[in-house]
């Protein structure tokens, strides 16, 4: 799912640089899934660092053009994807629409935002793909919607199996600048973390809906 093994390593760079990755074995932390994870990536720590906000948007509107073409609007799915989705439209100079998880229960009521005609081309942007499901919840809303979904970009993926299925069963295409691999790589190269760290990371990663800390 990664588009190129030097840009997954330099993302995992700038994510370490900044501290998005937190690890907590002790008191896990709860994935939406309902997972427990004794890791979080937080991409969304990413908009606070101009610079490296920068790189991620440049990077991602690249390879958008590359892979899918100029799309007519850029999606983001909300909240985390919102601030990156929003640089990548304006860097593209495209419109931008958001897609929240269900439809308000007040005001227009809409599940999605912003401006888009039926028949209209978006690539969705994500910041973090752990099962997929709150990013192909968006892409359903989209298809009900009349938009043609050309793909998806994410910044991160943790490349687990059951996303690789639930995307596949949709037949979208997902693109990331980096994953999980690459990240412990370029954790354990820089001492961010430890043999153990990486031993329970690694029990974690085999079987992630079953771990529970000891
Ligand atoms: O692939 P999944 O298993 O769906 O998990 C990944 C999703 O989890 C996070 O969103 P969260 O629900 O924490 O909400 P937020 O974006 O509003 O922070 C993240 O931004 C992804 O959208
Ligand atoms: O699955 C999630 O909820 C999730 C995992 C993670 O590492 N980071 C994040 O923002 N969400």
């Amino acid at each position: 799912m990664i588009f190129n093994k030097d840009t997954a390593k330099k993302t995992a760079e700038v994510l370490l640089q900044v501290n998005a990755i937190k690890l907590s074995p002790k008191e896990p932390f709860t994935w939406a899934s309902g997972w427990s994870s004794p890791i979080y990536c937080d991409n969304r720590i990413v908009l606070s660092f101009p610079l490296i906000r920068n790189y991620i948007c440049e990077t991602m509107a690249k390879q958008i053009e590359k892979q899918y073409g100029k799309p007519d609007v850029i999606a983001g799915v909300a909240t985390g994807a919102i601030g990156i989705g929003m640089l990548v439209a304006n860097y593209m100079g495209l419109p931008f629409i958001y897609v929240r998880p269900d439809a308000k229960g007040h005001g227009r009521k809409n599940q999605i935002e912003g401006f888009i005609e039926s028949g209209q081309n978006v690539v969705v942007v994500e910041d973090l793909i752990s099962t997929g499901k709150s990013s192909l919840n968006a892409v359903k809303a989209l298809k009900e919607a009349n938009i043609n979904v050309k793909g998806m970009i994410a910044i991160f993926t943790y490349g687990f199996e059951v996303a690789t299925e639930n995307f596949n069963k949709e037949a979208i295409n997902l693109q990331t600048l980096s994953n999980y691999e690459s990240l412990l790589e370029q954790a354990l190269d820089t001492d961010y973390i430890s043999e153990k760290e990486l031993q329970t990371l690694s029990e974690w990663n085999s079987d992630p809906a079953k771990w529970n800390a000891n």
